[in-house]
């Protein structure tokens, strides 16, 4: 059995981000979306995210100009660019000609009150280009909100690459993925593990990496 990944998202502090990359945390993400509370430059500069050592650094960007989608992802060293907003097949096309190659493109597709037909024509309109889906719950400020949609969508359509999901993933939810068919690459956590915004509780977090990576627990999830 292939086994879950982890993504920890709106990090802003060194020391937790260090301590993740000790626990062996699969994804890194940061905030590059000035409104979200947990906007990683309000707290870190493009070189200390450049140089934090990992080699799955994810930025996510929300309706993000492209040249400084591209000039954020030299100078943060970043892997991986999430994009959560509304961005077109066009930009995403255009985005990965200019991008450097070793840079994947994660889409996010937020899911409101579509109906499983809208949302299968909303991924299979996504450029061949991008290395993975995200799912997440649609809300006004785009992400963030700790609020889950109801995964019985996902069994409902063909999802054709590797994806996260994402949207109010918790220590109480885990137990909800076994209904899920086509199981996601990653979980994506954020706002369910923090103290406060861009503040984790890395004791949830280590709780729920020992539930996601022992093989018993995955076992009885699927
Ligand atoms: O976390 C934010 O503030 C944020 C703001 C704007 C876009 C995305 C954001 N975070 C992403 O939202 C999802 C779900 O988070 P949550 O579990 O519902 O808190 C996650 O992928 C973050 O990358």
């Amino acid at each position: 059995m292939t086994q879950l990944k982890l993504k920890v998202c709106g990090l802003t502090k060194l020391d937790q981000i260090q301590e993740l990359i000790n626990l062996d945390v699969d994804f890194l993400g940061f905030i590059f979306y000035e409104k979200s509370p947990r906007y990683v430059l309000n707290h870190l500069n493009l070189k200390q995210i450049s140089e934090i050592p990992h080699l799955q650094k994810v930025g996510v960007f929300v309706n993000e100009d492209l040249e400084n989608i591209i000039e954020i992802s030299e100078q943060a060293n970043l892997n991986f660019i999430q994009l959560h907003g509304d961005e077109t097949e066009d930009f995403i096309s255009e985005l990965k000609q200019k991008l450097n190659p070793k840079i994947g493109i994660i889409k996010v597709i937020r899911i409101g009150n579509q109906t499983s037909d809208e949302l299968q024509k909303a991924i299979n309109h996504q450029p061949s280009t991008i290395d993975y889906l995200l799912f997440d719950t649609d809300s006004k400020a785009f992400g963030g909100t700790g609020k889950t949609f109801d995964w019985n969508i996902l069994n409902d359509i063909e999802i054709p690459i590797p994806y996260f999901l994402s949207g109010g993933v918790s220590l109480e939810n885990t137990e909800d993925l076994k209904n899920i068919n086509q199981k996601p690459t990653a979980l994506d956590i954020n706002s369910k593990f923090e103290i406060e915004a861009g503040n984790k509780d890395l004791q949830k977090v280590k709780e729920f990496l020992s539930l996601i990576k022992n093989e018993t627990s995955i076992s009885k999830l699927s």
